[in-house]
């Protein structure tokens, strides 16, 4: 595959919760090695798009592919990675260790019951490695930081080795030191493991700093273009459809643009 194939590719997808339309002609396309963030305010139907991306929910009208085939032939799953927003919701007794999280990765390919084979530990140890959790690996989930925990999630979807790595929202609940951390993180996958990331995400202050592109979703795409060319349009105001506020963040705070 080259390096510019399309890992997904939407054409005009279109889908409503009963009658209520949430997309409406979406196409977009996830190219290999992009770090593409979508951002969109509440309500937007950016949760939708990753469920429908995921097999999840059906369009109504359009086509969705994956690694160049139809989605409904679709059937190599472990290439693609998924971290939702709600993953760092654990009670402080939760029995798991960071180790038994990340081996969950992998039940999908060695059934849950399996002994874990040696190559199989190898996997969970360089995926907890990855995220920079090692020294943490036999400490209980329920007892780590929401950042921490969240890192551990993204261990357990990178176990598989996937290609595509989607993630919903995945700093809700991460305190701001804890976030920026975490975006240096997915650089790093980005950068240093190739892997392709989509990251959806409310907080156009903060992630358009971290990805290569934007597309800014309100129902429809309103925009979509490098992270530059998202800077330099940024007095506009029209990446929604309508003018919304911007709120950047910097190393001194909160700043408007
Ligand atoms: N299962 C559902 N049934 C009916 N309507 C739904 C359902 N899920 C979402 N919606 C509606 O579809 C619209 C888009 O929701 P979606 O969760 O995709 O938005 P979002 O951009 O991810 O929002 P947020 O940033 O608040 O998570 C919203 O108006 C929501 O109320």
């Amino acid at each position: 595959m080259d390096r510019y194939a399309p890992l997904a590719e939407l054409k005009n997808v279109s889908f409503h919760y009963g009658k209520r339309p949430v997309l409406s002609n979406i196409s977009l396309t996830i190219e290999k090695g992009a770090f593409l963030g979508i951002v969109g305010p509440n309500g937007s139907g950016k949760s939708t798009l990753v469920k429908l991306l995921l097999g999840l929910l059906r369009p109504d009208e359009g086509s969705i592919s994956l690694f160049n085939q139809p989605q409904d032939k679709f059937k190599q799953w472990d290439k693609i990675g998924y971290v939702s927003q709600k993953a760092n919701s654990f009670s402080s007794g939760f029995p798991a260790t960071v180790f038994e999280v990340v081996s969950m990765g992998l039940y999908a390919k060695v059934g849950l019951f399996r002994f874990l084979r040696k190559q199989d530990k190898d996997k969970i140890n360089e995926a907890i490695r990855q995220v920079g959790m090692s020294e943490y690996m036999h400490e209980n989930i329920g007892e780590l930081s929401g950042g921490q925990q969240q890192r551990v999630f993204i261990a357990r979807a990178l176990v598989s080795d996937p290609e595509l790595l989607i993630l919903d929202e995945p700093t809700v609940g991460v305190d701001a030191k804890s976030v920026s951390d975490f975006y240096g993180l997915l650089r790093k996958l980005h950068k240093e493991d190739g892997k392709t990331l989509l990251l959806i995400s409310h907080d156009i202050g903060a992630m358009t700093q971290y990805v290569n592109e934007v597309a800014c979703l309100n129902k429809t795409i309103h925009f979509h273009g490098t992270s530059d060319e998202f800077v330099a349009k940024n007095d506009k105001l029209e990446f929604y459809g309508h003018d919304v506020q911007l709120l950047t963040h910097n190393h001194e705070g909160v700043a408007h643009v």
